[in-house]
């Protein structure tokens, strides 16, 4: 007797066998011997899926997140002017974790119910092909609805996804300027912003509920008229003696079986829809070609590197705002070994002509040479190891300062204590950091705020003492650092323009001035001299004003 049709023919056994109580003892008895066999193969079985779907899934996850954050890390600097930090970050957590589960959880209890349903078919038509047939006939219409439904929900899961890196971008950027929105006291108003956002988050969410409700009502639905069909033709069928009453019973069975598989699928299709919705960016940004080569190029042997650089008629806009150029055939020329000072108004392109030279971005035209090599035939990664930046706003990492200070070699794991503490006296920071109570153990916090109270305080004591002396011990290891060099130094006082071996004064998107410093300041109506007399006088102005 075959498996599937044997609770058929134990009822129909019972049904023709009446009051023989030895049969029907005999015939109930196996049923159970099968069910437990049954049962228990179907529980370890279900335990192993479960694992196994899990283990693989949280794998799948891992290697989508880890592929995820280096396809934005490829990415040229261009791209993070366009996409932001806090919705970049919603990518990474909360749109891998849709993915995630739809393809973990969901994955596994879809691939039970695809199995159930598989299962409860083949028994429908293995007891009766032409009622399975007829029942079936819902399938099509069915299949074209949930096909639609399935587009909707990926767009609206996309849209939820949008919502929410909207609402993240705004909590990091408020929660890590939180200083300048508490000293504006815009608290209040900051949780009304973040509100709105997630008011339509919560808006897309109700509508997602909303017509995921209506197609689980409809897949439920579509199982009662399963099960009337079968009531109905089955009836008919056993009317006309082609059907016996276990064989009717146990086909009623094996439909509800496949209603109740459907409705497992139904939820198992939701979550899959939803997850594609929410991976389409993650997909973008992983299909996504980075404009700059990452690490490939030429590069040079240390004797052929004298670094002579060269702005040869260079025009460049950023590339979100093409309608306002910063440079236009711009030229300037900085010879091996010398010290040039940048300077200019605010705004007149100081740092970004340091962005073009680090090539964080292109120019638009002209090029830009080290050594009579244009830079985009250099490795844009063996370049940067080449140029030193020291930056005005201390950029730290929320790790020890150990760890801060290693960062900066090409192999951190290769760099010894003794180079730690050479790097840091040649800053002349290394008195400074020892002084904290952990020393170069002392973990700072994001952007170089230290974590403990304690610490903080003594930090910013210790900064006030040494503010006086600070500034020269700087000036004094920046010396150090720039022998045998070719330096820009983006300046704004003349104590620090005045060492320079020359100076360009950048205006109106070109090098207006050009030459020795003391040379320049002899030019009574030129732009250097008028700029540092400013410098002198706003200097003035911000000492009588602490006064
Ligand atoms: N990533 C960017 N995307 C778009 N515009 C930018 C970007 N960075 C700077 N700008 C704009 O380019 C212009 C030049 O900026 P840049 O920072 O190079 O000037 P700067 O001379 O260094 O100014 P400051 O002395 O105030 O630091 C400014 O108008 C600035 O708003």
């Amino acid at each position: 007797m075959s498996a599937p049709f044997f609770l058929g023919r134990v009822i129909d056994t019972i049904y023709t066998s009446g009051t023989d109580t030895e049969t029907m003892t005999a015939s109930l008895t196996s049923l159970c011997i099968m069910l437990t066999g049954v049962f228990l193969c179907g529980g370890a079985a279900n335990a192993a899926r479960v694992y196994l779907m899990q283990a693989s899934g949280q794998q799948i996850v891992r290697n989508l997140r880890t592929s995820v954050f280096s396809a934005i890390l490829r990415q040229e600097v261009a791209f993070f002017d366009k996409n932001r930090t806090g919705e970049l970050i919603n990518r990474l957590s909360a749109d891998t974790a849709v993915v995630g589960h739809s393809i973990t959880d969901n994955l596994s209890d879809g691939l039970r119910a695809v199995a159930q349903a598989a299962a409860g078919v083949s028994m429908m038509f293995y007891v009766s092909p032409s009622l399975a047939g007829f029942v079936l006939l819902i399938v099509p219409p069915m299949a074209i609805l949930a096909i639609i439904y399935g587009r909707y929900l990926r767009s609206i899961s996309k849209r939820t996804q949008d919502a929410l890196a909207q609402a993240t971008q705004l909590a990091e950027e408020r929660i890590s300027n939180i200083r300048t929105v508490r000293a504006f006291g815009k608290e209040l108003s900051e949780v009304d912003k973040y509100t709105q956002r997630a008011d339509d988050v919560l808006s897309l969410a109700q509508k997602e509920a909303l017509i995921r409700a209506g197609f689980f009502g409809v897949t439920g639905l579509s199982g009662n008229l399963m099960i009337l069909s079968v009531l109905y033709k089955g009836g008919l069928l056993m009317a006309s003696q082609h059907m016996t009453v276990g064989e009717l019973s146990s086909f009623l069975m094996y439909t509800f079986w496949v209603g109740i598989s459907i409705a497992g699928l139904s939820s198992f299709y939701s979550e899959l829809m939803k997850g594609f919705g929410a991976g389409a960016r993650l997909w973008q940004l992983l299909d996504r070609k980075p404009q700059f080569p990452v690490n490939e190029g030429q590069v040079l042997v240390p004797d052929q590197l004298k670094g002579q650089l060269e702005f040869c008629d260079v025009s460049f806009a950023y590339p979100t705002r093409k309608e306002a150029p910063i440079f236009q055939n711009l030229n300037l020329r900085v010879p091996a070994g010398t010290i040039m000072a940048v300077v200019g108004p605010s705004g007149s392109g100081k740092s970004s002509l340091v962005s073009l030279l680090l090539r964080l971005y292109d120019p638009d035209n002209g090029i830009i040479t080290i050594d009579g090599r244009d830079i985009r035939d250099l490795n844009p990664n063996w370049l940067r190891n080449h140029i030193g930046t020291v930056s005005q706003e201390p950029v730290l990492f929320s790790c020890s300062i150990r760890d801060n200070i290693a960062y900066g070699a090409m192999d951190p794991q290769a760099v010894t204590a003794e180079d730690i503490y050479n790097a840091a006296r040649v800053a002349n920071a290394y008195d400074f950091i020892q002084a904290f109570p952990k020393g170069f153990d002392t973990v700072v916090g994001e952007k170089g705020v230290l974590l403990s109270g304690e610490e903080l305080k003594h930090s910013i004591t210790l900064a006030f003492k040494t503010a006086v002396i600070n500034e020269f011990l700087v000036q004094e290891a920046l010396e150090r650092l720039m022998e045998g060099r070719t330096v820009m130094i983006i300046a704004h006082r003349l104590s620090t323009i005045k060492n320079a071996d020359s100076v360009a004064v950048l205006d109106q998107q070109r090098v207006a001035e050009c030459g020795h410093p003391t040379k320049l300041l002899g030019n009574r109506e030129g732009l250097f001299r008028k700029l540092m007399e400013k410098q002198a006088f706003l200097q003035e102005e911000q000492q009588r004003a602490l006064l």
